[in-house]
C-alpha cells in the first residue's frame, strides 16, 4: 500500500473534516482515539494542509525525545519532503529544524526551555501536547505554561494571534483535562486499525524476568521468525542483563533461529536508541527489551509481540525529610493499554501481560502525576526563570503540596539561585520580613546565579557545583565528576564468583581515594580517558563498564559545550582534593552528615539515621564528617556516594544555614562539628 493510501485506511480519517471544524470553532480541543488511530502523525498534518496560510508553526510536543524524532522521520516520508524542511524535530542537543518548518514534533522539555526566552509562545499558531496522560512533570508545567499563554494572546490585543491547544492521548482523564481548559470540547475517535489479542497470565508471577525470558523462547520456538518482540522492564541494568541472558541462551541452544536483542532505555546514545527501529537481518529475529521509554506514541515496524511485565521503575518523594527515591512498582491500567498498543501497528498483533486478570482490575486507572512524587527543585528553578515568581498560587493541574514547594523554593534560596522578597500591604517590597502583621505576601525572583543555573539540563545542586568550580578553579574535574554521576554504575555488578569478587575489589583499589566516592570516581575517568585506544580490554580487566563510561564521556562534552557558551572557563586544578569536595559542597550542603556510633551516621538536616553503603570506597571506615549524593533504601537506609569532608568547610561555605543547624544538634555533635578530620 503506498502512504497516501495508509494514510486514507487510518481511523481517524474519517473524522478529518469534522476535526478541523472543532479545532477552528474552539481555543482548545481534547482528543482521545486508540493507539494506532493516527492521532500523533495525521493531526498536524490536517492541521498544516487546511492552514497553509498560518504563521506561527504548529508544535507537537512528546514526553521522549526517542518518539519526537521517529514520528517526525514518518511524517516527512508521507509529506514527501526532506526531514528539517516543512517537517523537523527539536530534542535536547539536537535541534533539526530550519526557517522552512512548520510542523514541530519536540519534547515538551525543550518547548519549556523556548518558554524562557518566549514565554508567551509566540512563535507558534497550535500546540498539541501529546500524551498527555503521561502526566510528566514538563507535561504539566507546561499544560500551565500554555493555558497562561493562550489566555494572554486572547485577550491582548497587541499580540493579534490565538493560540489554539489540542491535548491528545488514547487513555487520559478526559473530565480532568476539560475542566482545567474550561471545559474545553472532547472529541471522541473509537477504533482501531489492527487488532491486537491480550492475553493475561493465568497465575500469578513471582518472577518477572524470568516469565519473560520464558515467554520470549516459547514465542521463538513457534512464530515466524520475521515477527519481533517488544518487551517491557524496569531499569538499565536489568535490561542489558537480560539481553544478556537471552543473546547466550539462544545461542547455546545452537538448534533456534538467531536473535538480534536489543536494549532501549532513556540513557541509551540516541544513535544506539534508534537502532531497535531498523530491520533485523533476514532469518533473524529482533527482540527489544526496553523501559517504558516505548509505551507511548512510537512504531516499531516488525513488532507483532508485546510482552508486558507490569511493571516499572518510578519515583516516589517525601517532601517532610526531602528524599526521592527509585522504585519499581505496578504500571496502571492506562500504561498497560499503552503498552498493549505497541503491537498491531501495521498488521494484528498479541499481548502477553505477565500478571493476571484480576490484577490488572487492581490496578490504578490512571497514573499518579510525576509532578506529585517530585522533589520540585528544577521545576521551581525553571518557572522561577520564566518569571513565575508565585510558585504556591501558580495554576497546576495537580498542584504539589505546599510542603513540597516550600521546600523547593527554600532549597533553591540555600543554593543562592533565587531571592525572596517581602511585601507589605503598603505594596512596598523588602528583602527581610519587616512585621509579620504588615507582610501580606511574597515572591522569588532568580538572581544572577539561579539564571546561570538554569542553563543547565541537571538537577540544580549540580549546576551549583559547576559554577562554584568556576570560583575555584576545578571545573574540569567537577564536570567529570558529574558527568560520571550522570549514568548508572561504572563499575561492573556482574561479579558472582568469590575469585572474581577479589579480583573486582583489587581492581578497584588503583583508583580508590581515600577522599571518598567522588574523587575516586574522578580517577577512574580519568584512567578512563588515558586508556581510550584499548578501552575495551582495558575495561574488561578492570571491571569497569564500558558503556556508561562512553555515556560519561557524551555528557562531559555536552557539558562542556554549555560551560563554554556560558563563559565558564574549563579551568583545572587535578590535585587540588580539596576544592573539589568544597565545589561539590556548595551544591549539596544539605547531604551531609556525621559519625554517631557503631558505623551510624546523622544527616545534619533531616537528622535520619543512615549508613554508608556497602558499595562506597568509605565502607570500611567511619569520618566524622561526610558528604553524600543520594539516600537509597532497603533494608537499611544507606548514603550513596559519600565523600570526606570537615564541618568546617560546611560553616565556611553556608554559615547562616549551618549555624541555625548546629542549634540543633546535640552535645555530641557540637563538639564533633569544629573538629577538623584532615
Ligand atoms: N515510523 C513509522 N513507521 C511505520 N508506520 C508508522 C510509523 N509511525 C506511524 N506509523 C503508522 O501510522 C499509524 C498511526 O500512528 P500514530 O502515531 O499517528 O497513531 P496514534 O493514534 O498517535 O497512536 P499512539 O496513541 O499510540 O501514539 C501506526 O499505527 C502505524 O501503522
Amino acid at each position: 500500500m503506498n502512504l497516501e493510501k495508509f494514510r486514507q485506511s487510518l481511523p481517524i480519517y474519517s473524522i478529518r473534516h469534522r476535526l478541523i471544524a472543532e479545532i477552528n470553532k474552539n481555543p482548545t480541543l481534547i482528543l482521545l482515539g486508540e493507539t494506532g488511530s493516527g492521532k500523533t502523525t495525521q493531526i498536524p498534518q490536517y492541521i498544516y494542509g487546511s492552514h497553509s496560510h498560518m504563521k506561527g508553526m504548529i508544535a507537537c510536543t512528546q514526553p521522549r525525545r526517542v518518539a519526537a524524532i521517529t514520528v517526525a522521520q514518518r511524517v516527512s516520508q508521507e509529506m514527501n519532503s526532506e526531514l528539517g524542511k516543512t517537517t523537523g524535530y527539536c530534542v535536547r542537543f539536537e535541534d533539526c529544524t530550519s526557517p522552512e518548518t512548520k510542523i514541530k514534533y519536540m519534547t515538551d522539555g525543550m518547548l519549556l526551555r523556548e518558554a524562557i526566552s518566549d514565554p508567551l509562545l509566540l512563535r507558534y499558531s497550535v500546540i498539541i501536547l501529546d500524551e498527555v496522560h503521561e502526566r510528566t512533570v514538563h507535561t504539566d508545567v507546561l499544560l500551565g505554561i500554555v493555558k497562561s499563554a493562550q489566555q494572554k494572546r486572547s485577550t491582548n490585543k497587541k499580540f493579534h494571534k490565538p493560540l489554539k491547544v489540542i491535548l491528545m492521548s488514547a487513555t487520559m482523564d478526559v473530565d480532568e483535562f476539560s475542566a482545567y481548559f474550561n471545559k474545553a470540547p472532547v472529541v471522541y475517535l473509537e477504533g482501531r486499525q489492527f487488532e491486537v489479542d491480550v492475553f493475561h497470565s493465568v497465575q500469578e508471577q513471582t518472577d518477572y524476568i524470568f516469565s519473560s525470558i520464558a515467554t520470549i523462547f516459547q514465542i521463538h520456538k513457534t512464530a515466524p521468525v520475521n515477527e519481533d518482540i517488544l518487551v517491557f522492564m524496569t531499569g538499565q541494568e536489568e535490561i542489558e542483563s537480560t539481553v544478556k541472558t537471552i543473546s547466550e541462551l539462544n545461542k547455546s541452544n545452537g538448534k533456534l533461529s538467531p536473535m538480534l536483542v536489543l536494549p532501549l532505555y532513556a540513557a541509551l546514545p540516541s544513535a544506539k536508541q534508534l537502532k531497535v527501529f531498523e530491520k533485523a537481518p533476514s532469518g533473524c529475529r529482533k527482540v527489544i527489551i526496553s523501559t517504558n521509554i516505548a509505551e507511548t506514541s512510537i512504531t516499531i515496524k516488525g513488532i507483532k509481540y508485546v510482552i508486558d511485565s507490569g511493571m516499572i521503575k518510578g519515583k516516589l518523594y517525601t517532601p517532610q525529610n526531602n528524599l526521592e527515591l527509585l522504585k519499581v512498582h505496578k504500571i496502571s491500567k492506562s500504561q498497560a493499554w499503552q503498552r498493549t498498543g505497541r503491537a498491531g501497528r501495521e498488521s494484528s498483533g498479541i499481548c502477553y501481560r505477565l500478571f493476571t486478570e484480576s490484577e490488572f482490575e487492581s490496578m490504578t486507572l490512571n497514573t499518579v502525576p510525576e509532578i506529585l512524587r517530585s522533589n520540585l527543585l528544577s521545576v521551581a528553578l525553571q518557572l522561577t526563570a520564566l518569571g513565575i515568581d508565585d510558585l504556591i498560587n501558580f495554576d497546576f493541574i495537580s498542584k504539589p503540596s505546599v510542603e513540597a514547594l516550600t521546600t523547593a523554593l527554600n532549597d533553591l534560596e540555600l543554593l543562592g539561585a533565587v531571592k525572596k522578597f517581602f511585601k507589605d500591604n503598603n505594596g512596598t517590597e523588602n528583602p527581610e520580613p519587616v512585621s509579620k502583621k504588615r507582610m501580606i505576601s511574597f515572591r522569588y525572583e532568580l538572581t544572577e546565579m539561579g539564571r546561570k543555573m538554569a542553563h543547565f539540563p541537571l538537577d540544580p545542586k549540580f549546576s551549583r557545583c559547576i559554577l562554584s568550580a568556576d570560583k575555584l578553579g576545578c571545573v574540569e574535574e567537577v564536570l567529570k565528576i558529574v558527568s560520571v554521576l550522570s549514568v548508572d554504575s561504572v563499575f561492573h555488578a556482574q561479579t558472582n564468583t568469590s575469585n572474581k569478587r577479589d579480583q573486582a575489589e583489587a581492581a578497584r583499589q588503583k583508583f580508590s581515594s581515600a577522599d571518598g566516592d567522588h574523587i575516586t570516581l574522578l580517577n577512574v575517568y580519568k584512567a578512563f580517558m588515558a586508556n581510550k585506544s584499548s578501552s575495551k580490554e582495558w575495561c574488561q580487566e578492570n571491571f569497569l563498564d564500558l558503556k556508561n563510561l562512553k555515556l560519561a564521556v557524551d555528557i562531559n562534552k555536552q557539558l562542556k559545550d554549555i560551560c563554554t557558551k556560558n563563559s565558564i572557563k574549563l579551568t583545572s586544578s587535578s590535585n587540588d582534593s580539596v576544592k573539589i569536595r568544597m565545589a561539590l559542597i556548595s551544591g549539596f550542603f544539605m547531604n551531609a552528615a556525621e559519625y554517631q556510633k557503631e558505623n551510624e551516621y546523622k544527616t545534619m538536616t533531616s537528622r535520619q539515621t543512615v549508613l554508608i553503603h556497602p558499595s562506597s570506597v568509605l565502607f570500611n571506615s567511619k569520618p566524622a564528617c561526610v558528604l553524600f549524593n543520594e539516600i537509597v533504601k532497603t533494608n537499611k537506609t544507606y548514603m550513596r556516594d559519600v565523600s570526606v569532608i570537615s564541618s568546617n568547610w560546611l560553616m565556611e561555605t553556608n554559615p547562616t544555614y549551618f549555624k541555625s543547624k548546629i542549634k540543633n544538634l546535640n552535645d555530641y555533635s557540637l563538639s564533633n562539628l569544629n573538629s577538623n578530620i584532615r
